[in-house]
């Protein structure tokens, strides 16, 4: 196994300085500041195979930001180390930066003002492409991603979908051997993220490329990632495939009926009929939490409205930040 990432016993600690309450308090935190480490990545372990597409997820502050800013060598582990293609992020870094590609979903890396095309001009000498490569990578970017419709306009005027398979182009002009997607479909429609999705699994496939993934989005894990990686509060949570996480999170799946009549909800008898579900009667409404690979919605809903009268459902999907929480909460098992 090639491997292309390696991370070990990676901790980031930050230090904060504590606000007292009430001015004496706080006139005297200006001489003698009161400071507090707060540990926002502890020793996380992983690897990652050349060409693998590794899901890294957790809920808001889980420390997933501050784990690729090491990995990019914009931050300095507190202790423990990161190779990615057998190179220090921070100590080599000019050679480095060479063999990485980075898009942050919520910022972009073109130039406002500057029409696509000519963003590109300026990053082949960054980068120092020749003319030959710069061409033929252009060529395949352009098959890929379909810039060029708007390769002519200013940045400031592309869409967001537009903009994201710019700056995800942009990213890979130098062809790197590593790319790092920071919520790369984030604010986009269904159709673009969908677009997006086919050219990060295109580029995947044809290039070998290897890459990590952040996404708060369940359809970029299913549809792109090979492996889930989950933190929480910095540390490893959940190392495992999608389907692994499939048969924890089917679970999460949730049905809620509200009835008419208090009588019906109590005459309904799930528990005969299915297998491995949970289900909680609140007054006139009925949860049941499922299994989805194993018990299907329709099948729920035919039940229940054949047997009583049924005034509203609702379903609830899985979302990730509710694994999460669940998972937190050791409501799942870690695998
Ligand atoms: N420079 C810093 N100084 C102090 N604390 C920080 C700093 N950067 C991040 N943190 C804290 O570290 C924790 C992890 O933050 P991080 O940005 O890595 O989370 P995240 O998983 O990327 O979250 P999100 O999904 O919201 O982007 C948070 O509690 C955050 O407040």
């Amino acid at each position: 196994m090639d491997k292309m990432i390696v991370v070990e016993h990676l901790d980031k600690t930050f230090k904060k300085t504590v606000k007292q309450p009430g001015l004496k308090a706080g006139f005297k935190s200006l001489f003698k500041p009161q400071i507090e480490t707060f540990e926002a990545v502890k020793d996380l372990n992983f690897e990652i195979p050349k060409g693998e597409i590794f899901g890294f997820i957790g809920a808001n502050g889980a420390g997933k930001s501050t784990t690729i800013k090491m990995l990019t060598g914009i931050l300095t582990p507190t202790s423990g180390t990161c190779l990615i293609n057998g190179k220090n992020p921070q100590k080599n870094r000019t050679a480095y930066v060479k063999d990485i590609g980075v898009v942050f979903g919520q910022r972009t890396q073109l130039w406002w003002d500057l029409a696509l095309q000519e963003t590109y001009s300026v990053l082949k000498e960054i980068y120092d492409i020749s003319d030959s490569e710069f061409h033929k990578r252009m060529a395949f970017l352009n098959e890929v991603l379909d810039l060029n419709t708007f390769i002519k306009d200013p940045v400031r005027t592309l869409s967001l979908g537009q903009r994201m398979r710019a700056d995800i182009a942009a990213s890979l002009l130098h062809n790197p051997k590593v790319l790092f997607l920071d919520e790369p479909t984030i604010g986009l429609d269904v159709a673009v993220k969908d677009n997006i999705r086919k050219a990060i699994k295109q580029i995947n496939q044809e290039e070998q490329t290897t890459i990590l993934l952040t996404t708060h989005d369940l359809n970029d894990i299913e549809l792109l990632c090979d492996r889930i990686f989950m933190i929480d509060r910095g540390q490893e949570i959940f190392d495992g495939s999608v389907s692994q996480l499939k048969q924890r999170f089917g679970k999460m799946h949730e049905v809620r009926f509200e009835m008419t009549q208090q009588l019906e909800v109590e005459r309904l008898d799930y528990h005969q009929h299915f297998s491995d579900l949970k289900v909680i009667k609140d007054g006139l409404q009925v949860t049941i939490q499922f299994d989805a690979t194993k018990v299907a919605i329709p099948d729920l809903v035919k039940f229940t409205l054949s047997r009583a009268n049924v005034k509203d459902i609702a379903v609830k999907d899985a979302d990730i930040e509710e694994i999460i929480r669940r998972f937190f909460r050791k409501e799942i098992e870690n695998v």
